[in-house]
This record gives C-alpha cells, sequence and structure tokens, in this order.
C-alpha cells in the first residue's frame, strides 16, 4: 500500500492543475504583453486592440465553421446547427466592434497610419480561411502568403477543400433532389456559381418545411450567417470611408472603392433567390 509519499503521474497532473492560475490557464502574460505600439500615439493602443479582438473571435469562427461543415458531410446536420448559430453570434460581436473604432477620427488615425507601413488587414490570413470555408476562393488571396510555406500550404489546402455550401449541396442531393452533376466534387477552388437545380431544391425545402425540417434550418442559418458578414463588410467599409475617405489603402488597393466592390459577391444565392422566387 502506498504511503503517500510516492506520488504517481496522475498526481503530479493533479497537483499542478490544483495550483494552476488564471493567468497561467490563459496565458495572460502572453496575451496581454502582445500590444507592442509602433508610435507614441494614445489611440494606436484601440486599433491593435480592435484588430487583436477581431482575431481572436475569427479563430473561433473558424473552429465552429470547420467542425459544422465536417458534421454536414457526416449528415450529423442538428449539431452542426449548434455550432452555426454560435458563429453568427460571434460574428455579431465583431460587428460592435467597429462602434468603438469609430471613435477613432481621421485626425487621430493619420498621425501613426505612416507607422503602419504596408500592413494591411488585406493580409489577415484568418480572414481568408473563413472566406474559404464560406467558399469565397480568390486566388490573388494565396499569393499574399508564398513568402511562408507553412502558411501557404494551410492556406492552400483550405482553398482546396469543400465549402460549407458545398457540404449543403452535398446533403440536398443525399434527400433525393435532382442536383446537377458537375457540382458533384466539382473544383472547389473555383468561386460556387449559381446553379437551377440548386435553386429548386431549396424552392422545395422552402414549401415543405415540415419534411425538409433539418435543411430548412441549415439554410437559414447560412442565410444568417451571409448577412452578418455582409454586414461586418459594410460596416468595415464605412467605418475606411468616415476615417481614411477615398484615400488608397496601405494594402495597395483603391481603398473604400475595392471594399464597395467586395460588398457585391454572395455566398449563398439562391437562398437569397429563392426570397424572391417563392
Ligand atoms: C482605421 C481602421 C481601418 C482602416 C482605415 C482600414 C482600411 C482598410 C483598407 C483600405 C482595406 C483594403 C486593402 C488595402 O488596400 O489596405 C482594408 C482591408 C481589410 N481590412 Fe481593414 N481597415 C481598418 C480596420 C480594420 C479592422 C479593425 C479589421 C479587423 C480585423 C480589418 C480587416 C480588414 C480585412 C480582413 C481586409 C481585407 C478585406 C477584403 O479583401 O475583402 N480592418 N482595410
Ligand atoms: N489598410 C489600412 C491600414 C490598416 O487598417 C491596417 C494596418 C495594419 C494592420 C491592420 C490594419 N487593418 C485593416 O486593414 C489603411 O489603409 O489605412
Amino acid at each position: 500500500m502506498s504511503n503517500g509519499d510516492s506520488k504517481t503521474n496522475e498526481n503530479v497532473h493533479t497537483d499542478f492543475k490544483e495550483r494552476m492560475t488564471y493567468g497561467e490557464y490563459l496565458n495572460l502574460d502572453r496575451l496581454l504583453s502582445s500590444q507592442n505600439r509602433l508610435s507614441e500615439h494614445h489611440d494606436e493602443m484601440l486599433f491593435i486592440v480592435i484588430h487583436q479582438v477581431s482575431e481572436l473571435w475569427m479563430k473561433l469562427i473558424l473552429h465552429e465553421l470547420r467542425a459544422a461543415i465536417d458534421l454536414i458531410r457526416e449528415g450529423e446536420i442538428q449539431e452542426a446547427l449548434k455550432m452555426l448559430s454560435r458563429v453568427s453570434k460571434t460574428q455579431t460581436q465583431i460587428i460592435h466592434a467597429w462602434d468603438v473604432l469609430s471613435t477613432l477620427t481621421p485626425a487621430e488615425y493619420i498621425q501613426f497610419r505612416d507607422d503602419l507601413g504596408q500592413a494591411s488587414g488585406f493580409q489577415s490570413y484568418q480572414y481568408r480561411m473563413v472566406e474559404f470555408a464560406l467558399g469565397y476562393k480568390t486566388p490573388h488571396v494565396l499569393k499574399i502568403y508564398e513568402k511562408d510555406p507553412e502558411l501557404h500550404q494551410e492556406l492552400k489546402n483550405a482553398y482546396e477543400a469543400p465549402g460549407i455550401y458545398d457540404a449543403a449541396i452535398e446533403r440536398l442531393v443525399e434527400a433525393g433532389f435532382k442536383i446537377n452533376p458537375d457540382l458533384i466534387n466539382r473544383d472547389y477552388t473555383t468561386i460556387y456559381q449559381s446553379d437551377a437545380t440548386v435553386e429548386k431544391a431549396w424552392e422545395q425545402v422552402y414549401k415543405d418545411v415540415d419534411k425538409y425540417w433539418d435543411l430548412y434550418q441549415l439554410a437559414e442559418k447560412l442565410v444568417d450567417i451571409e448577412d452578418w458578414f455582409q454586414q461586418w463588410r459594410f460596416r468595415h467599409m464605412k467605418t475606411v470611408e468616415r476615417i481614411i475617405g477615398h484615400k488608397t489603402g496601405t494594402g495597395g488597393s483603391s481603398g473604400v472603392g475595392y471594399l464597395k466592390k467586395v460588398l457585391d459577391h454572395r455566398f449563398f444565392p439562391e437562398l437569397w433567390d429563392i426570397r424572391t422566387t417563392l
């Protein structure tokens, strides 16, 4: 029998866990020493924190989206819906960040803008991963990361993988709808184009909600996510307009003009079109 002097590995682990502090668990040392201002300007702290908070929320969104895509592909719609609800709630949080950032005036921002060099949100790889998961695959985006092979590979994998809408279309096929065969195992590196057979299928789902309850709920969750995503894009564009007007962006784009143009893109086009045809 043990006299209590020798501890098993499990006990050592438990002891560490018991002594572990809040700060250790959350890695706060690293998290809270990562707000390194390049200028002496007071408002640069706001600028950094808003971006970091947004990136943290994007980390959660990606975590949930990827798991949801896998579950949809496995036919576990109800479990996926729970994750997608969390995604859209998180999107509302990121959108509220724009209210805080709007307190930054053009006169304040211009004082540290030059210090940012060519850095730009354009380079946010998590943002691109979210776009990829939602099926928006723009080839110019991959080039940005060519200098970092590991990251480039990770993005390329996400670029080549089916997005959430492809997974939803697989479910339509599985439910017995006649879907254009070109869409099955299509080249996922291309941006999805609206398709008449998919539109017909969604129309049926919305006309017979009781029969297709899971698909109907999934469709509405996708609409939520696209809606909030577009609202994020819109608030970004308006905040940028209010802070830098029509100056060109540090990332080399035309600025507001570019951000307005991106707003034209639709992720799940048929789910919007059926609102008219129903
Ligand atoms: C003062 C605040 C901000 C300004 C003036 C600004 C400006 C811009 C501009 C001009 C672009 C176009 C690319 C370029 O040429 O640089 C851009 C892209 C982008 N920004 Fe911001 N931004 C601001 C805040 C933010 C914040 C808080 C985020 C959150 C992470 C963000 C994320 C992005 C992303 C993801 C893109 C790429 C959008 C796309 O390609 O569709 N930006 N931003
Ligand atoms: N593109 C912005 C700069 C900017 O906003 C930015 C710079 C560095 C890191 C993140 C940024 N945020 C979003 O684009 C500009 O043209 O002023």
